[in-house]
């Protein structure tokens, strides 16, 4: 058993979640893990391999055994995957965890990630698709979250500090 995470980062694909844990676990003198990276690391495969191969729920199943295995062991910034949440035995996990919503618009989302080719989730019509997405998880994110930093017009060191005060944790000066 170990004190748990110091922050976990939670939000869309785009806001911000590995770019901030990075920069909060430098300010921390934390180490930083990555969801989506223990899934590949443990898989052998990228993500987008285990959605066409195996589908979804197998994926969420992973994800789930992923933060259960990070929150019970990881003691610095641990960031979720955009989708974690949608997954019930996941969200249990998170209970009194101090977790960081990272909110954005949808003007936001599609300036970071509409147009890549790599989010195939919002290719066709990125505002009408991230609405969508939106409106099918935005209750969860605000459900398991301790506190919500909005990430619009702001740069990721912007939010990082915004993380920190919101969750009243101290910098490393
Ligand atoms: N506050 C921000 N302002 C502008 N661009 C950002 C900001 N945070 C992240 N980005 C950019 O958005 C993209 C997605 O960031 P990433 O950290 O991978 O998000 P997530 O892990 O939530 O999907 C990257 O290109 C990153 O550089
Ligand atoms: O929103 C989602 O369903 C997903 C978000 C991704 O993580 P990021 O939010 O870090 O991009 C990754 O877990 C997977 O592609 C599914
Ligand atoms: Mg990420």
């Amino acid at each position: 058993m170990t004190g748990g995470p110091l922050v976990v980062l939670v939000g869309p694909m785009g806001s911000g979640k590995s770019t901030v844990g990075a920069l909060l676990a430098g300010r921390l003198g934390a180490a930083y893990r990555d969801t989506d990276a223990d899934i590949v690391a443990a898989e052998g495969r990228e993500i987008s391999d285990i959605f066409v191969e195996d589908g979804e729920e197998r994926f969420r199943a992973l994800e789930r055994e992923a933060v259960r295995t990070a929150v019970a062991e990881h003691e610095g910034v641990l960031a979720l995957g955009g989708g974690a949440v949608l997954d019930d035995g996941t969200r249990a996990l998170l209970a009194g965890l101090p977790v960081a919503y990272l909110s954005m618009d949808v003007e936001e989302a599609v300036r970071r990630v509409g147009l890549g080719a790599a989010r195939p989730l919002l290719a066709v019509n990125p505002r009408r698709q991230w609405r969508e997405l939106m409106e099918a998880r935005r209750h969860l994110y605000t459900e398991v979250a301790r506190v919500v930093v909005a990430t619009d017009d702001r740069t990721p060191e912007e939010v990082a500090d915004a993380v920190l005060d919101a969750l009243d944790l101290k910098k490393e000066t």
